[in-house]
């Protein structure tokens, strides 16, 4: 007889998001003790053998509820064949509230552990129920394509195995395997948005609109990061067209030195000069797109630079009238000189607010 169709269907997602790794690879599920990152970590445990890897787990103490020392340690030991096996303790500071802040020394303590231990990948348990709650909590925000795309299936060593697999499936996977999932008591505290999107919105939404809603979320992702990929490539295009690249001064537009085409964020403080006429005529999610790149190259960080921003930007170009600089985050000014947009750090630049 073969295993339970829940317990196979996430082993099945665990082997497709695992099949381009080399054989001897360590592979780490990411495990709470939840439903979902235990049914993960079941998984692994089944599949890496098999498949010529070794699989490993780990385990974040935010220690942020009483016991939860002990809980850790409890998952760490789980017998599940998984080695190593380790508890990360990690101190949680406040920055961006609680959530945040949890998240982001999670995160920090598990990319730390993935590197000592020479992980290939670190494997999460969120699922298409996760993916739907994100897309509604985004839409509700008023987000762009690449927000709505929700959850990426990778992201530099991290995996998301199970986008595509309800949270029910994981549930009834724990207990044919008969393993016990822990309770988050916060996954029941509605004081947390999320929460209040998973326990009350999402199940009046499939009341009202028909089962299917988290699905059809999940699926929304999925469209929405097809488009935002194309929109960015054409970007990418239509950036390394508009930049001006110029030694030294003397230029028309007054631009020292441009940031190489399709560049990242530089860190630092890049000049990045655009042609105006390039810009013009570009679609607007086009446009958008490349004024958020030559933000980013000249030095404001990704995180805070906001859609906003980028309006206000772009008025120097579809509304021009003479305005002055527009800040954007990372003390970078935008500012139109002799048909060229000029994205500048520093206090050299002249410029006040907004149009
Ligand atoms: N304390 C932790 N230790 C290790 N990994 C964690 C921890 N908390 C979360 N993760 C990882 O992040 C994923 C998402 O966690 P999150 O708390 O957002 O969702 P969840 O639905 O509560 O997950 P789960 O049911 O697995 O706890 C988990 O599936 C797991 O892979």
């Amino acid at each position: 007889m073969g295993p339970h169709p829940a317990v196979a269907d996430v082993r099945r997602a665990v082997r497709l998001a695992l099949a381009d790794l080399e054989p001897g690879d360590l592979v780490l599920a990411a495990c709470s003790g939840g439903a979902d990152s235990l049914a993960l970590a079941a998984a692994l445990a089944f599949v890496a053998p098999r498949a010529g890897l070794r699989g490993g787990l780990l385990t974040v103490d935010h220690g942020l509820q009483s016991g939860s020392a002990h809980r850790a340690a409890e998952v760490a030991r789980l017998p599940l064949g998984l080695e190593p096996a380790e508890v990360l303790t990690v101190r949680v500071g406040t920055a961006g509230g609680p959530e945040n802040a949890a998240r982001d020394a999670r995160y920090a303590a598990l990319s730390e552990a993935a590197a000592r231990l020479g992980a290939a990948a670190v494997l999460l348990g969120h699922t298409r129920d996760d993916q739907a709650e994100t897309v509604l909590l985004r839409l509700a925000r008023g987000s762009g394509t690449r927000s709505l795309a929700g959850m990426p299936a990778r992201s530099g060593i991290y995996r998301r195995p199970l986008l595509e697999l309800g949270r029910a499936t994981t549930v009834r996977a724990c207990a044919a395997l008969g393993l016990s999932p822990w309770e988050d008591p916060h996954n029941r505290d509605d004081r947390y948005t999320r929460v209040r999107v998973r326990a009350r919105l999402l199940p009046a939404l499939e009341e009202e609109l028909g089962p299917g809603v988290a699905e059809a979320l999940a699926r929304t992702a999925l469209l929405c990061r097809d488009d935002a990929d194309a929109l960015d490539e054409w970007a990418g295009r239509a950036y390394a067209r508009a930049v001006v690249r110029e030694p030294g001064d003397g230029g028309a537009a007054g631009a020292e030195h441009a940031a190489g085409g399709g560049s990242g964020g530089s860190g630092g403080t890049e000049r990045v000069a655009l042609a105006v006429p390039e810009l013009e005529d570009l679609p607007a999610a086009v446009r958008r797109r490349v004024l958020r790149r030559a933000a980013i190259a000249a030095g404001s960080p990704p995180g805070t630079l906001s859609a906003g921003h980028i309006v206000q930007v772009e008025r120097l170009i579809t509304h021009w009238r003479g305005q002055r600089a527009v800040e954007v985050p990372g003390g970078v000014g935008a500012v139109r000189r002799c048909g060229t947009l000029i994205f500048v750090a520093g206090p050299s630049r002249g410029g006040g607010g907004g149009p």
